[in-house]
């Protein structure tokens, strides 16, 4: 039997802003199960707004966009409910209650399986909070359990994000800039969590990122954005660095392009 899991078909995606911006024009991309995709681009390329997309964080103009089969661009109540439980997104600015305990929020990564009465009285089975200490145990922040957000490193709230994002059991995770401002070392440690879990649990991952020389490092295919349009899409191993200075030659600003990053090397 075939499955669609994981599988991501986005088929002549537009997004027009209200105010007139073109964010993505004509996008037509199939993501495939355990793929780990990098995209590229400029700052203003439409990175971001392909991604929100996926999760419909915004509706788009034209086009559809399959979830794991299902199109997610009509869906509404409980079907658009279960489709976006099965995508989990990693935030640039970790987007953690910092009040709150480490623990706290990684469960919050579960309330989409309990009614809302019950996640606000933080009423969790045993098994969902054994998920917890589970999740937290693959990103090695364990012994920060009872530690409120807020007193944790930039790497450590990031993976804490990473730990909630499982919750979820996605099939699919979108990272958007995930290790912007982090220093190479923690870059390394946020990126090696995400490695491991498309490698050990097939999650399909797709992933912004400034930086050329992490795409090279870490993606399986590398796909490019310039002004909403895609303008480069190949698997690593088809891969020539010299093919991204097309990407940012135009802009002409190089500076942007990750090659300051530590050199790539086995994850
Ligand atoms: N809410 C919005 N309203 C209007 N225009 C927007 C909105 N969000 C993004 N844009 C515009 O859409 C285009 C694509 O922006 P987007 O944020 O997707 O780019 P990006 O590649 O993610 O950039 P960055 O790397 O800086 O995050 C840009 O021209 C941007 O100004």
């Amino acid at each position: 039997m075939t499955t669609n899991k994981g599988n991501i078909i986005l088929s002549d995606v537009s997004k027009i802003y209200s105010n007139g911006t073109v964010g993505l024009e004509d996008i037509n991309l199939t993501f495939n199960h355990g793929e780990f995709v990098m995209i590229v681009g400029l700052s203003g390329s439409g990175k971001s707004t392909l991604l929100r997309a996926i999760n419909r964080l915004h509706d788009v103009s034209t086009g559809t966009i399959l979830i794991n089969g299902e199109d997610i661009t009509n869906a509404s109540g409980n079907k658009l409910h279960k489709l976006r439980r099965s995508v989990a997104m990693i935030f640039q600015n970790y987007n953690l209650v910092k009040t709150s305990s480490v623990y706290r929020n990684v469960m919050s990564g579960r309330v989409g399986y309990y009614p809302a009465w019950k996640s606000a009285f933080g009423i969790f089975t045993k098994e969902d909070k054994a998920m917890a200490v589970a999740n937290l145990k693959r990103v090695n922040l364990l012994d920060k359990y009872y530690v409120k957000a807020k007193d944790l490193s930039g790497g450590q709230q990031q993976r804490v994000g990473i730990a909630r994002a499982m919750m979820q059991e996605p099939s699919v995770i979108l990272a958007d800039e995930p290790v912007s401002g982090l220093d190479p070392k923690t870059t390394k440690l946020v990126m090696n969590d995400l490695k491991r879990l498309n490698e050990e649990d097939g999650i399909t991952i797709v992933l912004n990122v400034h930086s050329i020389g992490l795409a090279l490092k870490y993606a399986s295919r590398i796909v490019g954005l310039k002004n909403g349009r895609i303008v480069y899409d190949k698997f690593i191993e088809d891969v020539d660095k010299r093919d991204f200075k097309e990407i940012y030659r135009e802009a002409g600003d190089l500076s942007d392009n990750g090659e300051a990053d530590d050199e790539p090397n086995n994850p």
